[in-house]
């Protein structure tokens, strides 16, 4: 798809009032000569749940590593509850719950002693959490972290986090290595941790279904850096899918009124956010050879892949 036509934050997203605790103000990175992203914007207001998703590589992990102060990005900045990411006070990072892939450098502590070595750092430390989201594991608390196995190890991770009771949660790919049961248990106490109200969760899934139910917003963050940002209700409203039929002629191409074509499927499907009036008069002006055939209904997963495409 086209980069130029999709704008950094889509027009029609509203201006929320409560101060951000992220934001990210015209963010360039590179790796060697290789952007990643120029000039990024967006941000994250506090109280809510706002989800970052983007095919595999696009640079969500090394957004995060920059929101963290792990990385030095190349221009522009970055602020995490009002202070620079490269400047972040411990009480500040005290404040934040960070899973990160990789997960727990610690593994020559026990189940027991990584959580005896975090709780003096986290003044609202809630221990019984922990245990009770561990010892789901059914194993003794002199067990090992580095004898687990992957999924066991973000569930330590994941107790440590709740048990931190953080006003931000910054979660990278938290599904990685769960088994579903525990990715439910997992949602459910995340729903719980929400509804002391006034928590901002910032989180990456490749599991888009789990958005459905736990997000207020979605950025969707294309290859190339463009990324389109909006509440979920209304990615639903104004994101639709339509089957067509080609006359004759080249197929229609993503054009600022035509968000994405996919010819890979059984039948092509056309993309927009374009009102069905707006659509007709651009298809009869610009791509006459096009006929539009039934809107069709788009999960969540759905809606990710016509913004981002299949492959
Ligand atoms: N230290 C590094 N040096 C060079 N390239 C890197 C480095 N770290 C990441 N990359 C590259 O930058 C791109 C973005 O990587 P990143 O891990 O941020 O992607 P991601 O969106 O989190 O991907 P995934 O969904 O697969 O986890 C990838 O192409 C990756 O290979």
């Amino acid at each position: 798809m086209s980069h130029e036509t999709v704008p950094q934050t889509h027009p029609g997203t509203p201006m929320t009032a409560a101060a951000p605790a992220i934001e990210v103000r015209h963010l360039s990175h590179r790796y060697g000569g290789r952007y990643l992203y120029r000039d990024l914007n967006f941000a994250v207001p506090e109280g809510k749940v706002v989800a970052l998703l983007g095919k595999n590589g696009v640079g969500k992990t090394t957004l995060i590593r920059l929101l963290m102060g792990y990385l030095r990005p190349a221009g522009g900045c970055c602020r995490v509850l009002g202070g620079d990411s490269h400047d972040l006070s411990p009480a500040t990072r005290a404040r934040i719950g960070l899973l990160f892939e990789g997960h727990l450098a610690y593994d020559f502590m026990s189940i027991a002693g990584i959580e005896r070595f975090y709780r003096p750092f986290y003044p609202r430390w809630r221990r019984e959490l922990y245990y009770e989201l561990v010892d789901r594991l059914e194993l003794p608390h002199n067990h090992r972290i580095g004898r687990m196995s992957c999924g066991q190890r973000s569930q330590v991770v994941l107790g440590l986090i709740f048990a931190q009771d953080p006003d931000l949660m910054i979660l990278d790919d938290y599904s990685m290595g769960l088994d579903a049961g525990y990715r439910r248990l997992f949602l459910d106490y995340l729903k719980g941790f929400l509804d002391q109200g006034g928590k901002t969760v910032f989180l990456t899934s490749h599991v888009v279904q789990d958005m459905e139910t736990l997000v207020d917003e979605v950025i969707v963050l294309q290859r190339g850096g463009d990324l389109v940002q909006m509440p979920l209700a209304e990615l639903r409203a104004r994101f639709r899918c339509y089957a067509f039929a080609l006359e004759r002629g080249e197929s229609p191409r993503p054009d600022g009124v035509i968000e994405n074509v996919d010819l890979h499927g059984r039948e092509p499907l056309l993309y927009t956010f374009a009102d069905p009036e707006v659509l007709a008069g651009h298809l009869a002006r610009h791509w006459p050879q096009v006929r539009l055939g039934a809107e069709r209904t788009m999960t969540l997963e759905d809606a990710f892949i016509g913004l981002t495409g299949k492959y």
